[in-house]
């Protein structure tokens, strides 16, 4: 279903459904995903990708990428093939880069920009077009870049990449792969070398990606944290790549059989990069039967296969510093919570405020309507718990963000009455098989008339 901002808001009703069962395949992975296309368009020769994720913000990237001089062809699901322009060779594009609900894509991309003497207009939907992108124009800045936006760098923005683009050291002021990744890649066409310093580790695809395609990365410790150090102007090489499972969206399906009574669901092939797993540490700590099998590694990505039982959960305190690994994760960490004896106290998460959507906010509202104790902070939140006793019977606002659409209608699955949201079309943007998937696995949502 498309969430073309023209088309009409899609409500969706979740109700008690049985338990859940079956075996299913995570989508690709969104981070990689952007990344393949992104790092294919500056390589010389042909990147081969397969399992790509096909949803929107995916397909923005890709169309970008096309928009920048890349040749990108589709040769079937979920395969893709870019011919790269190398490092420096981007085109100016000829038409505005909509980059629709992706933050990652707008500013992976203008960080690819600012690195060339090209011009660019980056527009989005009506989301992205709230969310700061100050933390990476920064950076950009003192690499060279020059623009023009809305109050606070907000889209649309034009942005000048550099005539010649300086190297710099950065470090992060605040957790972002999306910062790092934007610094990183206007440092490939800087000469000299490009530092990145993350005083708290985030995830590393970029750091991976770069080293796959052929240039050379150092990652050290040091006393302000993790210092990646990138040499500029590299010769970068066309290389396949294969892209996991998205953990972030198998986690929907995972949590769902940890709170449906009877459930056991199989999800295989989910990427378990250790940046990224934070949830599934979380849960098992909440007491969650949730096992990982044939643990393995393909295309230097740990993969592995995740079965999910369910589960008594019981409430925990989430270490702050765990909040990189897992932060796109705490919408449905939520909805676990709701599901656990006593208190989920969340904490150093005010990322969550400059998503798709306030998620904070969001799941607060929600959870309250759905009859769900919560307590909000300007960084955090607590869920009481009510296992097996979730009233439901409310319609939550999901304000343009498809991990609260997700979250609820998994919530809606085990509440007493059905839960419904006002409107799925955002669902297309991570996780276009999510409602095939979940119906699948025995997953009752009905269409619902709009309010
Ligand atoms: O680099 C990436 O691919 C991403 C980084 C994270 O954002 P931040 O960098 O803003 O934390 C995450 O929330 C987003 O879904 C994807
Ligand atoms: C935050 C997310 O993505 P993005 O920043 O790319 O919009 C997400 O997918 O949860």
């Amino acid at each position: 279903m498309s969430a073309d901002p023209e088309s009409a808001p899609r409500p969706l009703v979740s109700a008690a459904s049985g338990p859940l069962s079956g075996t299913g395949r995570a989508p690709g992975d969104k981070s990689v995903s952007h990344r393949a296309l992104i790092f294919g368009a500056l390589a010389v020769g042909e990147t081969s990708i397969t399992g790509l994720l096909e949803g929107e913000d995916v397909l923005r990237t890709a169309a970008a990428m096309g928009a920048l001089g890349a040749e990108v062809a589709r040769e079937g699901t979920g395969a893709w093939r870019v011919r790269g322009v190398g490092v420096g060779g981007l085109a100016e594009p000829a038409g505005v880069l909509d980059l629709g609900n992706s933050g990652t894509g707008a500013r992976l991309i203008m960080g690819l920009v600012a690195g060339h003497p090209i011009t660019a207009t980056f527009t989005g939907d009506a989301s992205l077009s709230r969310r700061p992108m100050g933390r990476v124009l920064t950076p950009l800045g003192q690499m060279g870049a020059t623009w023009l936006s809305r109050e606070g760098g907000r889209l649309p923005l034009t942005l000048h990449g550099a005539a010649r683009a300086r190297a710099i050291r950065y470090v992060l002021p605040v957790a972002s792969a999306q910062v790092k990744s934007a610094v990183l890649l206007a440092g490939l066409n800087a000469p000299g070398r490009t530092i990145v310093v993350e005083p708290e580790a985030t995830r590393d695809h970029t750091e991976r990606m770069l080293r796959h395609f052929g240039a050379t990365v150092t990652v050290t410790e040091g006393p302000e944290g993790r210092e990646i150090a990138l040499d500029g102007e590299p010769d970068l090489t066309a290389a396949p790549v294969a892209v996991p499972g998205d953990p972030s969206s198998a986690a929907f399906p995972l949590v769902a059989a940890l709170t449906v009574p009877g459930s056991q669901v199989r999800m295989e092939g989910v990427g378990l990069n250790p940046g990224r797993t934070g949830l599934f540490d979380t849960l098992r700590e909440m007491g969650a039967d949730l096992v990982i099998e044939n643990a393995r590694t393909e295309a230097g990505e740990p993969v592995g296969d995740l079965v999910a039982r369910h589960s008594a959960l019981k409430g925990v305190t989430v270490p702050p510093e765990r909040a990189p690994s897992m932060i796109d994760e705490y919408p449905i960490l939520c909805v676990a919570a709701a599901h656990a004896e006593g208190e989920t106290v969340m904490q150093g998460i005010g990322e969550l405020r400059v998503k798709e959507s306030d998620r904070i906010a969001a799941m607060a509202r929600g959870l309250e309507a759905c009859g769900v104790k919560v307590a909000e902070s300007p960084d955090g939140m607590t869920v009481t718990g009510a296992p097996g006793a979730v009233p439901g019977g409310a319609t939550v606002a999901t304000h343009l963000d498809h991990r609260i659409a997700m979250s609820f209608l998994v919530l809606g699955l085990s509440a007493r009455t059905p839960v419904g949201v006002d409107d799925a079309r955002m669902i297309a943007t991570s996780f276009p098989e999510f409602e095939v998937l979940m119906t699948g696995f025995g997953a009752a949502f009905r269409e619902a008339p709009p309010a």
